[in-house]
């Protein structure tokens, strides 16, 4: 006899993360309100949008970069507020710039995230190079380790961010236009690393104007005229 596994939704496990009548004014302008949606465990969630409606905002608000906002954000059914510790040692954000300092070398770059707790503390230094080593030749920086990240193109600098999703292992990724200056080969290894982050368990929130070939853990949502509104597939336009 075979066993099926149980799902997180029969098990009644809450969503990994969750927002509650989320609203958030700028300028005396709303950007959203009333927002509700969650995403479980597995499930990329894709912001879209029109400039200016607030999916930069929305992604710093649920990495907990920006408290002034109506609502709640749950992470893992608790307010996210009270179980800060928890929920802030379980993302990773990448932000719209690169976030990487131009007079460091890929390898420094990495290696300064490492010191800020990127990778585990119990790792020792060889350990560490190691691994920022392995993440640069994840996303096609072998052979540039070296260089000052200022002499890199706009591409590579932003595959250096990207080395981040490779070298720091955490639950929920907040990425905000990650395929920026990417090449068609750098695309089709983001997503594919994304698939794989969702296959493992793990969920992204993300903003970007990517079209995914593989929709099958997708949900998305529109700000703006949209607000709120949700597809599993499928293109708006
Ligand atoms: N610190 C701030 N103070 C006041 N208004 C702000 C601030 N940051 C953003 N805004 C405003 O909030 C609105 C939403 O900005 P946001 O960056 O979230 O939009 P976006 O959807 O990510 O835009 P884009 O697609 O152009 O990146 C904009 O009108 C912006 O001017």
């Amino acid at each position: 006899m075979s066993i099926q596994p149980v799902s997180d939704e029969a098990r009644c496990v809450p969503p990994l993360l969750a927002v509650r009548a989320l609203g958030c004014e700028r300028d005396e302008r709303w950007l959203f309100q009333t927002l509700d949606f969650s995403l479980a465990a597995g499930e990329i969630l894709q912001i879209e949008g029109p400039n200016g409606s607030g999916k930069t905002t929305l992604l710093k608000i649920l990495s907990g970069q920006f408290h002034d906002h109506e609502g709640e954000v749950l992470w893992q059914g608790q307010p996210a507020s009270r179980v800060r510790d928890d929920f802030l040692g379980s993302l990773l954000y990448l932000g719209h710039q690169p976030g990487i300092k131009g007079t460091l070398t890929a390898l420094e770059n990495l290696a300064w995230y490492q010191a800020l707790g990127d990778a585990a503390s119990s790792r020792n230094a060889a350990e560490r190079r190691s691994l920022a080593w392995s993440a640069l030749d994840a996303v096609g920086l072998a052979g540039f380790e070296d260089v000052p990240a200022q002499q890199l193109s706009a591409g590579q600098q932003r595959r250096i961010a990207l080395a981040r999703l490779h070298l720091t292992p955490r639950r929920l990724w907040v990425l905000d236009e990650p395929f920026t200056a990417i090449d068609i080969d750098g695309v089709q290894a983001l997503e594919a690393l994304l698939l794989a982050h969702a296959e493992r368990g793990g969920s992204v929130v993300m903003t970007t104007h990517h079209r995914f070939s593989d929709v099958s853990r997708l949900r998305r949502i529109g700000l703006g005229q949209r607000a709120g509104a949700e597809s599993r597939e499928g293109a708006w336009a």
